[in-house]
């Protein structure tokens, strides 16, 4: 089949880098002669069949900037019993002869749904901050999310250093702690807590009081910073910040850092492997390829069938080993 019009989307969350990608599978795509027509809203803009072409202009001067210049959501439609059936049915209403999806795993089990009654070839580019997928190093947006946490977190240890305080900090990641685990190496928190590391949260979390207690006792921590990632326990940040208080007497607040860890410019690796993802994305579409999300694997293009993109628990394994290496709590 000859592909002449691309449809592409951003779906799930936005993720800093996504414009870098659009940008370069516009121009990529424009260079062999094909018209790329953005949808908007994720698959949302299928169902409403609300999409524009996209032009050289469209794609000028947003490499830089955060979210996605085609608007992203989460659609309930698809999810609904004849809802990838229909999706098929949008596409062929607008003529699409190849689909690139960027999102993350959530965003390709729809695509995969789409594929069986839509037999055109459809390939996945990795977009989200949580970095959750399997099949690549590393997702578009993940190093712009933890620099942004990176820098709050920064500034929280100056006011937890002046006051002597305890702070535990939560950041983002769905169920998964890679946000928590990168940024806590990068700002030397005295604890991560990822759920991957939980075995037993009574136990876990009567360690850490003691944890605590010994450091600021015996080490004469100045200030104490926990990472926390977003559902890695069963309670909230503010409450672990009131439970470790009321274990160690010593005064503890929490901070929620929420969704400024998805705004911002992405940084420069996030552009990079954002325009290698999409370059090498319509290359795939010219070899024929479908059914796969392009990532890379210890600097490596790879091609991983979209239905295999679910985080595997190999993942967790690879956390844990990471957290490990990086722990510094003379106590463990
Ligand atoms: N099992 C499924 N069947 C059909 N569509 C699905 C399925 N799972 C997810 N989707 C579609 O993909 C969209 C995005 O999925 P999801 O909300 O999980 O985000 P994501 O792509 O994993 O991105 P992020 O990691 O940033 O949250 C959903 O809103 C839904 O439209
Ligand atoms: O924008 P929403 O739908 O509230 O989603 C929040 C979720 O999206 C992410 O930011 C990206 O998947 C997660 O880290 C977070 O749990």
């Amino acid at each position: 089949m000859s592909i002449k019009r691309i449809g592409l989307l951003t779906s799930g969350g936005d993720a800093p880098g996504m414009n870098a990608a659009i940008r370069a599978i516009t121009l990529k795509c424009i260079n062999a002669g094909w018209d790329v027509i953005g949808i908007e809203a994720g698959y949302n803009g299928l169902f409403s069949l609300s999409s524009r072409p996209l032009t050289h202009q469209d794609v000028d001067n947003i490499i830089q900037r955060g979210g996605t210049i085609l608007k992203t959501a989460r659609c309930q439609t698809l999810k609904e019993d004849n809802g990838s059936e229909l999706a098929a049915q949008q596409l062929d209403k607008l003529a699409i002869d190849a689909l690139i999806v960027i999102g993350g795993d959530g965003s390709f089990r729809g695509a995969t749904q789409i594929n069986k009654f839509w037999p055109k070839p459809i390939i996945g580019i990795p977009g989200t901050i949580d970095n959750d997928i399997n099949g690549t190093d590393q997702t578009i947006g993940f190093w712009t999310a933890i620099e942004t946490a990176l820098s709050c977190i920064d500034k929280i240890r100056d006011t937890a250093d002046a006051f002597e305080r305890i702070f535990v900090v939560e950041v983002m990641g769905r169920d998964c702690g890679f946000i928590a685990m990168e940024s806590g190496i990068a700002c030397a928190a005295e604890q991560i807590i990822c759920k991957e590391i939980i075995e037993n949260e009574s136990d876990f979390l009567s360690k850490l009081y003691s944890s605590i207690q010994h450091a600021v006792t015996w080490q004469q921590t100045q200030s104490y910073v926990i990472v926390v990632a977003e559902n890695a326990l069963s309670i909230s940040a503010q409450t672990l910040a009131q439970n470790i208080q009321s274990n160690t007497g010593v005064d503890t607040k929490s901070a929620i850092l929420g969704y400024v860890q998805r705004g911002g410019a992405p940084v420069a690796m996030d552009r990079v492997l954002a325009t290698q993802l999409g370059i090498a994305a319509v290359d795939a579409l010219v070899q024929g390829k479908s059914g796969v999300m392009i990532g890379t694997l210890n600097n490596t293009l790879v091609e991983i069938p979209l239905a295999d993109t679910g985080l595997k628990n190999t993942a967790n394994q690879a956390l844990i080993k990471r957290l490990k290496q990086f722990n510094f709590d003379l106590t463990d």
